[in-house]
């Protein structure tokens, strides 16, 4: 009812106010039509202006005055025009018919205006919105800082870019001039001069363009190369926190994806829409130049080009998106299913894996043909708009030709130039979208390299002599990622210089977490760990990772010779120090047995040493460092008996080293000088081998007892 109640009260006012301003104005300008509608329009608009304001309008009509400005300034407009293009005489228009047919347009309009306006007009924007946008402002012109280095070749790009356009500008004026000389009295030296120019500006405009292109791509590489590096420094150096709570897919997808769309931010997105922007006011002006009534007439489909244009990015970029997802989807899928082949294999689902795979891939297939079909809608509206524009130019430009206002060398230019103002501002109007986005995803970069590691890596000691006293005091740590439990409390320990000690204990005791405090994987929450009486955060971060070895229960190896992984991370160490290192981790033998001894490549990850042979080159790569402490945790549980005891041999003889050991194998650890038990977090018992199998309801003993079981001894 407020639809009726709104357009009727509106309808009624209109039609009397036209119908008494207009008999009022007209006895007074019986002669001079033009300025009596414009005082009839100005008179309806504040009237009307001030009663609509009070109505209550439906909510399709976006604001009230808008409506009402719209149907006042359309007729006056209207008839101005008309005489000026077709020199007719203005009509003072008749009521209520009138009335009728205006508003019904206007109300229809409004209706289309509300239908796509949720699509193509940016809602109103909440608080954290427009920090949003100070934010994406900021990002760029720190891009714009970022972009610095590449000035020179950017400048470069912006020259050829302005020469390009001066020259592709005056190509179709050309093209008229010399169909003007070919339609008239053929004059051989204003052909020769016309055709020259045209190819002058035809080649300069190539090159230029070329010379543009090829700076800008270069600039974008650079700029790329130089965000992927700065990103990926900033990525490495995180705590491990920021691992275990961060995807490596997003890692990864920040390190290509994100850094190319932002540096396609710059040297991309910017030159495109400069270009396009110069060059459609370049064409605009020669369009003017030549007939201002024909260029007035292909801006009625601007506002369409500009809906089907903002309509089309909205669906599109929803749709590359969800494209894009799913193909991310399908290759997980089908990274997931090779990595587990043998599972599959074994629980003969190979048939089902295979469906899973296809069903991604129907899944890919389905959007990409929706994402087709809506750029071929896309298409056909645009070209049809096009169409329809060029038809109503045709026509109307055949009467200025009759009428002698344009020759038809000029109406030619003029197509040339009106066929690509409409590439022109759909590129402007995609531009300002794609530059939105690459905001968003320098936002994303910034974060990442930004973010402040947990664990400061500022400590700048670095004694030449070092004793080699490690000490946990009052030590208490909750991981980032499980704030509820804490996984260590209160842990109190000293590893004198030279000592063996074992960390034992049931398994989620908390051992491998000491480990990870130990290398500053993590700082602890509350307490110290000393080495030599200072906190280790106060060392210099390479030199506490010189002195502190770790081997992990699965040791990491990477593609490469046996030789390189051993020396993995030093810089200049001799063959001599790695094969002695070797050597103590009692590698030697069958490093020397392979074919090409040391050089031999081990593969990804390596893939072509069995387990015992990974741990006991992962040994060697932690001695080759000459460590203070060697940490082993869980490192030779792939290793007999016999090597495990020649390689604890092997590191006893070693002056000043200090071992941790973790095992669950407790023959490992029944020399060790001290004996660490750690339950639920907390050190429960302390001693030798000797003291702790004494107490019989301690931990030690049943884990010990248990074990002996396990073994039938
Ligand atoms: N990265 C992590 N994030 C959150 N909680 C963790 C993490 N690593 C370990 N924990 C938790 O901390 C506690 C101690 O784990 P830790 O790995 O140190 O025990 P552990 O004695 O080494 O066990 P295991 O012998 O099985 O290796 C456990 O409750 C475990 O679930």
């Amino acid at each position: 009812m407020t639809f009726l109640w709104f357009y009727f009260t509106v309808l009624i006012l209109d039609s009397s106010l036209t119908y008494i301003s207009s008999s009022i104005v007209y006895t007074h300008f019986p002669y001079d039509l033009q300025p009596a509608l414009w005082i009839v329009c100005l008179i309806k608009f504040f009237v009307l202006g001030i009663v609509s304001c009070k109505l209550y309008r439906p909510a399709w009509v976006s604001s009230s005055l808008l409506y009402i400005l719209t149907m006042c300034l359309t007729p006056p407009l209207y008839q101005t025009l008309r005489l000026h293009l077709t020199s007719h005489s203005p009509e003072l228009y008749s009521i209520l018919s009138h009335s009728i047919v205006s508003h019904l347009t206007l109300l229809t309009a409004c209706l289309l205006w509300d239908l796509v306006s949720p699509h193509i007009l940016p809602k109103e924007s909440s608080e954290e919105e427009k920090t949003g946008q100070k934010k994406n402002r900021e990002n760029f012109i720190r891009l714009v800082t970022y972009s610095k280095a590449d000035w020179l070749f950017l400048s470069g790009a912006f020259v050829f870019l302005s020469l390009a356009l001066i020259c592709e500008m005056f190509i179709p004026f050309y093209m008229g001039r010399v169909i003007d000389i070919l339609s008239s009295k053929y004059k051989e030296t204003e052909f020769l001069v016309a055709i020259f120019y045209m190819s002058f500006f035809s080649i300069s405009s190539s090159v230029s363009a070329g010379c543009r292109g090829g700076l800008f791509i270069f600039s974008l590489y650079r700029l790329t190369r130089r965000l992927r590096i700065l990103l990926f420094r900033a990525v490495i150096k995180q705590d491990i926190a920021f691992f275990e709570t961060t995807k490596t897919g997003d890692i990864t997808s920040r390190l290509s994806n994100d850094t190319a769309r932002v540096s396609r931010a710059i040297a991309g997105n910017v030159n495109i829409t400069l270009r396009s922007l110069v060059k459609c006011i370049g064409v605009y002006s020669f369009m003017i130049s030549i007939s201002w009534q024909l260029t007035l007439l292909t801006f009625l489909s601007s506002p369409f080009t500009w809906i089907i244009q903002k309509l089309y990015n909205h669906y599109h970029e929803d749709l590359v998106q969800k494209v894009q997802d799913s193909v991310a989807r399908s290759s997980d899928i089908a990274k997931e299913i090779l990595e587990s082949v043998r599972t599959v294999h074994s629980f003969n689902a190979a048939g089902d894996e295979a469906k899973r795979y296809e069903d991604s891939l129907q899944e890919i297939h389905k959007l990409q043909s929706y994402r087709d079909m809506v750029q071929a809608v896309y298409l056909l509206l645009i070209r049809t708009t096009n169409l329809l524009t060029q038809v109503a130019m045709l026509f109307y430009g055949q009467i200025l030709i009759e009428q002698g206002f344009i020759s038809s060398g000029q109406m030619v230019s003029f197509i040339l130039y009106q066929m690509e103002s409409g590439d022109h501002i759909r590129t402007i109007v995609y531009m300002l979208s794609e530059m939105t986005h690459s905001a968003g995803a320098a936002q994303k970069v910034f974060q990442y390299l930004d973010r402040e590691p947990l664990v400061s890596t500022s400590g700048s000691h670095s004694p030449d002599k070092l004793r080699g006293c490690f000490e946990f005091r009052n030590v208490t740590f909750t991981y980032p990622s499980r704030q509820e439990i804490p996984a260590l409390q209160d842990i109190s320990f000293t590893l004198p210089p030279g000592s063996i000690t074992a960390l034992v204990g049931p398994s989620g005791g908390g051992k491998t977490t000491c480990v990870s405090l130990l290398e500053r994987f993590y700082d602890p929450s509350t307490g110290e760990i000393l080495l030599d009486g200072k906190p280790l955060h106060q060392y210099k971060h390479q030199y506490l990772h010189a002195k502190v070895a770790l081997v992990a229960q699965e040791p990491v190896l990477f593609s490469g010779s046996v030789k390189e992984n051993i020396g993995y991370g030093l810089k200049d160490a001799s063959m001599n120090e790695l094969q002695r290192a070797a050597r103590r981790a009692n590698a030697e033998t069958f490093i020397l047995g392979m074919e090409k001894g040391y050089d031999t490549d081990v593969g990804e990850n390596g893939g072509q040493l069995g387990a015992g042979q990974k741990q006991r080159l992962a040994i060697a790569r932690a001695l080759a460092r000459d460590p203070q402490l060697l940490i082993l945790d869980e490192a030779s549980s792939c290793l007999d008996a016999e090597t495990e005891h020649e390689i604890q041999k092997s590191l006893q003889g070693i002056d000043g080293l200090s071992l941790l050991i973790i095992a669950h194998r407790l023959r490992t650890v029944q020399k060790a000088d001290q004996i660490l038990v750690l339950e639920g977090g907390r050190l429960v018992e302390h001693g030798t081998h000797g003291e702790l199998v004494k107490t019989e309801e301690g931990v030690y003993y049943k884990l010990l007892h248990g074990h002996l079981l396990q073994n039938g001894d």
